[in-house]
């Protein structure tokens, strides 16, 4: 089948989060994930309660409705989840979109390979550390690197981990260290994914960012690095499809 099972589509926004930080993109979000980490801010991909809002959609369906919300005032599509990564069929996605001169971004946790992965413009890796109650496969993440180097993608991959607390720190260092030569990004844990009040989240982010910022100025394992809060959290607080 060749059809991709979406639950949102959305944008133009910015890129929230890591090696494009900032960039106008549209967002598609598929359902399903393999992993369910404990402070996931996408449950509904994958927990049931939006499994009505599911929608089994072509790439020319996809790419449609891109254009109807974006117009022509994008470039950029990220594509997003759950684990998009389960979907072989993004194949098709991606190639449309770069037929139509849209670059295309992919965030993914590494736990599964596809082979559309050595097309993807920005590609993020985001390993889960301890506090996600999930447990890395480490030889998984290492064939994964390893394909994309052999076809010299490694300039178009970043490795990005969500920290919590000082045990996922060291999970941190541990990544960096085992692939220092990949761009790596600390991202700061969002701990309130059910609160609605903007202005909370924004003031306990930019506090354990603080907190991020602190631990790895001084941290010796960490120089190469990049930290960063979600920046759509800090605008829009938890609010979906932004
Ligand atoms: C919802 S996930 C979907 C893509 C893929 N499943 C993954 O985890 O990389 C998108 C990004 O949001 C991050 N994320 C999820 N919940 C978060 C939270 N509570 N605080 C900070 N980042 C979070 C994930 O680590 C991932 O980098
Ligand atoms: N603006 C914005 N940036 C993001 N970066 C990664 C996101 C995600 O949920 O994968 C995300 C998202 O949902 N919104
Ligand atoms: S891997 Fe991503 S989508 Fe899946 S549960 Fe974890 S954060 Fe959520
Ligand atoms: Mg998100």
């Amino acid at each position: 089948m060749n059809k991709i099972p979406v639950l949102e589509i959305f944008g133009p926004t910015i890129q929230g989060e890591g090696m494009v930080v900032g960039r106008k993109t549209m967002f598609v979000r598929t359902a399903g994930c393999d992993y369910s980490c404990a402070w996931c801010d996408s449950k509904f991909t994958w927990d049931g309660s939006a499994k009505e809002d599911i929608n089994l959609m072509t790439a020319d369906a996809i790419v449609q409705r891109l254009k109807e919300l974006g117009n022509n005032t994008f470039d950029h599509v990220t594509i997003s989840g759950g684990n998009p990564a389960l979907l072989k069929s993004i194949d098709g996605l991606v190639d449309l979109l770069h037929e139509n001169k849209i670059e295309v971004a992919l965030e993914t946790q590494g736990s599964r390979w596809q082979d559309w992965f050595v097309k993807i413009d920005d590609l993020t890796i985001s390993p889960k550390p301890p506090s996600s109650k999930m447990e890395t496969n480490w030889t998984v993440l290492d064939d994964i690197i390893l394909r994309l180097n052999q076809h010299h993608r490694l300039s178009h991959t970043s490795l990005k981990v969500v920290v919590f607390d000082q045990t996922d720190l060291r999970f941190a260092e541990e990544v960096h260290q085992c692939y220092s030569s990949i761009p790596f990004y600390l991202q700061v844990g969002n701990e309130d994914v059910e609160e609605a009040g903007v202005d909370q989240v924004a003031n306990r982010l930019l506090k354990s960012y603080q907190w991020l910022i602190d631990q790895v100025m001084t941290n010796d394992r960490l120089n190469r690095v990049r930290v960063l809060p979600q920046l759509h959290a800090l605008v829009w607080g938890n609010r979906r499809g932004v």
